[in-house]
């Protein structure tokens, strides 16, 4: 029998997004289930990660992996045939994971403070966004993709955010410098399993300005 996947996921989330390019980077075939997780979480979500209780979650064969980071991990040593995500060299690796660690705490939490925050309320984060941003493009430097020639591990856990920037900006009222980020996102986008999955920068905005409202802060 061959494998049973399936993914609860959320269509607008980064850290599902992750997961579903490199499902599509590996040609995995799986269910999409949709979680509604505004509003009412599935007895399955709540069932596969108690813990946690958030999406993503990947079902294989009946057994549950969670956190997106994780979750890309091993779909890149489950189905290693194809276009290694991860670098082979241990040094590398462990890059990798600490810029995808920082894109986490210092890029997502960062950000998520302004965009669920009154408006005017956090110069603070404004100022650290702009400059783990400015990081980030200093970890890229002049190559195509963060792991080198070839689109990775890293690459996967920052390029969701890109249709996120505009609405940081929109919310935060600010202006965000990151050319060479941009430059690499549209390289990004040229793979069919990034163009597929990316969100839509009107619905992302869209979907901020509901929350704000549903948590009160609009
Ligand atoms: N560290 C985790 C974050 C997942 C997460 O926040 N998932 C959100 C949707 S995307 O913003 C979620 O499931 N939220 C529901 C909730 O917070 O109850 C990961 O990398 O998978």
């Amino acid at each position: 029998m061959g494998d049973e996947v399936v993914l609860l996921d959320f269509h607008l989330s980064m850290f599902g997004i992750r997961v579903r390019i490199a499902l599509a980077e590996k040609g995995v075939k799986y269910e999409y289930k949709e979680e509604d997780i505004v509003n009412t979480k599935s007895a399955l979500l709540l069932q596969m990660n108690p813990i946690h209780k958030k999406i993503p979650v990947l079902i294989h064969n009946g057994k549950p992996i969670c956190e997106s980071l994780i979750i890309v991990e091993y779909i890149d040593e489950v189905w290693k045939d194809k276009n290694p995500l991860l670098p082979t060299d241990s040094y590398q690796r462990a890059q990798a994971r600490f810029w995808a660690d920082f894109v986490d705490n210092e890029v997502h939490e960062v950000a998520k403070k302004i965009w669920t925050g009154k408006v005017g309320e956090h110069e603070k984060e404004k100022e650290k966004l702009i400059f783990n941003l400015k990081k980030l493009e200093e970890v890229l430097g002049d190559k195509p993709y963060f792991g080198g020639d070839t689109f990775g591990f890293l690459d996967i856990a920052l390029i969701p955010f890109l249709k996120w920037f505009s609405t940081y900006e929109a919310v935060g009222n600010m202006k965000l410098d990151y050319p060479k980020l941009i430059e690499w996102g549209r390289r990004c986008l040229e793979r069919e399993s990034v163009s597929k999955f990316l969100s839509d920068e009107k619905e992302v905005y869209d979907f901020v300005l509901m929350y704000r409202k549903k948590i009160g802060v609009d």
